[in-house]
């Protein structure tokens, strides 16, 4: 079968066994997630051959593994990018580029040189040498010579991670783009949820060597049974339509399927354009009725969906549906019951926060 990408990997080490059963998507950005720990680099590892380990493997309907067939790595047509991969001290960052480029026969190449160079904002840095470049620069230098190798997948291990908060915000869009242009899928390892947030398109949520939550971002994580890594950070992610922009008050309007929400802006947020937000379970609460003289500027009418306990005592995590978004909310287990609240009731959200994540 085309357009997957499928593993099935079992592989113990004293302590630890990564027993791993996936179905991804074969294009757009899948996010392994999970805590320190809990395998995401020991399967990136097992796909690009990197570690022996029993199972399958096969990537748009490519068999890379199976009980006949073990592709070495030199062999597997991937590209991976490391938290502070290392680019040749003594060649300059058109040279780094042209290394792995013009390995590749012409025919074979699946994107031109200049392409890759322009998505990545490198025309400017091409003449210098990598001693010169910051963590940002280097990185994005990296990415792009691992393009030019043509790879039919691209495997990203925590490749922020290395970065100051300055340096992370100047790639990310980079990033977003490359998420956007290429045909290839990429494997990107991240245990930051705002990152995750940010790029993905599909989530692998891991948690001790196995696979326990896996799909879609925004419906994966709008799940109120969603219980592995995210705990303060459980929250939905929507995409938005900004419609108008008060200056005065440096406010925009977002407008989503269901209702709209005001947000703090800058002068990027221009109308028209689409942002990802993120809203947070602790930052929403409910109440029956409208509640007009308080400071929540968000109030929307939705309907209770589901209620379950949550994984810390004594709280539950509600979803709410506004139209056909689902929002999540943390209360204590105290206030649904004083509210009565039950799956099907109408109610009002107030939403104390909201993010931009792009
Ligand atoms: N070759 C090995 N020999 C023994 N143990 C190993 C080996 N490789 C990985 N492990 C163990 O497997 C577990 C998972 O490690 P892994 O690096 O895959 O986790 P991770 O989710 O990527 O963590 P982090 O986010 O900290 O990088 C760890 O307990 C690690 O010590």
């Amino acid at each position: 079968m085309t357009g997957r990408i499928d593993l099935d990997f079992l592989c113990e080490f004293p302590g630890f066994r990564l027993d791993a059963h996936l179905s991804m998507p074969g294009s757009g950005l899948t996010a392994l997630f999970g805590h320190s720990g809990c395998g995401k680099t020991t399967l990136l590892r097992c796909i690009a051959g990197l570690q022996t380990c029993a199972g399958s493997l096969s990537v748009n309907g490519e068999v890379w593994q199976d009980s006949k067939v073990h592709l070495p790595v030199h062999q597997r047509p991937l590209a991976y990018v490391f938290q502070d991969t290392t680019l040749f001290p003594h060649l300059s960052v058109k040279r780094n580029l042209e290394f792995g480029y013009r390995r590749i026969p012409e025919s074979d190449r699946a994107l031109s040189f200049d392409d890759v160079v322009s998505w990545l904002g490198l025309a400017r840095l091409l003449t210098r040498m990598p001693a010169g470049l910051s963590g940002g620069e280097r990185q994005r230098v990296a990415i792009a010579r691992a393009l030019l190798t043509s790879p039919r997948l691209l495997l990203m291990d925590e490749p922020l991670s290395a970065l100051d908060q300055r340096s992370k915000q100047e790639i990310l869009p980079y990033l977003e783009n490359l998420r956007d242009r290429l045909a290839m899928p990429i494997l990107y390892v991240s245990h930051s949820v705002s990152e995750v947030a940010r790029l993905a398109d599909h989530i692998v949520i891991m948690d001790q060597g196995q696979v326990v939550d896996e799909g879609p971002l925004q419906a994966t994580l709008a799940r109120p049974d969603q219980r592995f890594g995210l705990e303060e950070d459980a929250g939905v992610i929507l995409t938005a339509r900004i419609s108008e922009r008060d200056d005065t008050w440096h406010l925009a309007r977002a407008e989503f399927d269901g209702g709209e929400l005001w947000l703090r802006t800058d002068d990027r947020m221009t109308v028209g354009s689409r942002p990802r937000l993120q809203v947070l379970a602790r930052d929403v609460s409910i109440a029956l009725t409208r509640q007009p003289d308080q400071s929540i500027q968000n109030l929307l009418p939705a309907t209770v969906d589901d209620i379950v306990t949550d994984i810390a005592p004594g709280t539950s995590m509600v979803r709410l549906m506004a139209g056909s978004t689902p929002f999540l909310a943390r209360l204590t287990s105290r206030s649904v019951h004083t509210l009565g609240l039950t799956p099907g009731q109408p109610v009002w959200m107030q939403i104390k926060s909201v993010a931009i994540v792009d």
